[in-house]
């Protein structure tokens, strides 16, 4: 079974950074937000002249037994074809990593398609056809959880030998806006009824279907309620890959941006497993999906942007990224009071 030893960045550090941060020549406090991803990213790196370099965006891609249900408005193949799009460089993430300078993996977990063999795509699939319905029985198997928690952190631990240390995690999978209420549901305590939405876009009818199938799922729901029951029993595994991503990345002491709904749950999962992960967290923004707000409130997520994005991919959190930039430039570009003989008056 993968063991991860996570470490919470040592707080001694910051009485430095903040004098450093205070002693640039900016009215204490005045530039907000940055100022304190500046103090996070300093203290996860331990040094008070952060760098980021080679950030990547993994996407991990599966389907999902429960699509079967009806419980999106997009037909179980979008999954396969959106991955193409990946492939081509033509989706909705794709031009904001060209944009902002992100690599791009893309890992196939178990997306009900062959796909031949193309050096941009991973091949981890867990199992060939996806998830089994979670209506009816468990999704995957304790064995295909710990290879896809394990096969998640491989992927993670292989950015980071190639110099990355700043990463974001992104998904496609049909459903998978059904597989996240249902963890959120189990590991907040927040009425299904408020973390079930319209995903990549059913109407309100659309909407009280899935939430109906969900309930019943919920209500058959027979296991344990620990959080790796939770897991196994609701997830899909490219979530479950993305929670073995996390910890690994936290583990390597990597910046960690969070993306929407899909992602904000993985990380909620991770966290249940590790409390120590979260530190290493920027969440890129606050999105549309019904539920997203809640639960990062129930993280006490502080977004960066809220923009109305809903696509997942990694889009809300590779679109945050010039904000944490703009905060590691700050903190090493900025002059103090002393440089500039500027007097400082607090
Ligand atoms: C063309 C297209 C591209 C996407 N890219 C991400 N998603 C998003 O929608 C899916 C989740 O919504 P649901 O639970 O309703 O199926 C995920 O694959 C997510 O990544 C997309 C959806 C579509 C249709
Ligand atoms: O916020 C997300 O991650 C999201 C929301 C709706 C559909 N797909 C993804």
């Amino acid at each position: 079974m993968i063991t991860f030893h996570i470490e919470k960045p040592d707080e001694k550090l910051v009485p430095e950074l903040e004098d450093k941060i205070n002693n640039l020549a900016k009215p204490k406090g005045s530039l907000g937000r940055l100022e304190e991803i500046a103090l996070q990213i300093g203290l996860i790196q331990q040094t008070l002249s952060p760098v980021l370099s080679n950030p990547v965006n993994v996407i991990y891609a599966a389907d999902h037994g429960i699509a079967d249900e009806g419980v999106s408005q997009s037909p179980k193949e979008i999954t396969h074809q959106v991955v193409y799009n990946f492939l081509n460089d033509g989706a909705g993430v794709c031009f904001l990593a060209r944009q902002h300078g992100f690599n791009i993996k893309i890992i196939d977990a178990g997306v009900d398609h062959e796909f031949s063999p193309n050096p941009k795509l991973t091949n981890k699939k867990i199992r060939a056809n996806g998830t089994r319905n979670f209506l009816h029985e468990a999704a995957m198997t304790t064995e295909e959880m710990e290879l896809a928690l394990q096969y998640g952190a491989d992927v993670v631990t292989d950015c980071y030998k190639e110099g990355c240390n700043v990463i974001s995690f992104g998904e496609m999978g049909i459903g998978n806006t059904s597989a996240s209420s249902m963890w959120m549901t189990c590991l907040t305590r927040i009425p299904l009824i408020d973390c079930v939405g319209a995903g990549s876009g059913l109407n309100t009818e659309g909407i009280k279907h899935k939430y109906n199938v969900l309930k019943e799922a919920l209500d058959n729901y027979k296991g344990d309620g620990s959080t790796s029951d939770i897991m196994r029993h609701f997830g899909g595994y490219e979530m479950v890959m993305a929670v073995g991503g996390m910890l690994r990345a936290a583990e390597l002491k990597m910046v960690i941006l969070i993306d929407g709904f899909i992602m904000t749950n993985c990380v909620l999962a991770a966290s249940r497993l590790h409390p120590e992960v979260l530190p290493y967290c920027i969440f890129g923004h606050c999105g549309d999906e019904t539920g997203h707000k809640r639960v990062l409130n129930f993280l006490k997520a502080k977004p960066l942007l809220d923009l109305g994005l809903r696509l997942g991919e990694g889009s809300g959190a590779v679109c945050a990224y010039p904000i944490v930039q703009s905060a590691v430039r700050m903190i090493n570009e900025m002059h103090s009071f002393q440089q500039e003989s500027i007097t400082k008056y607090f």
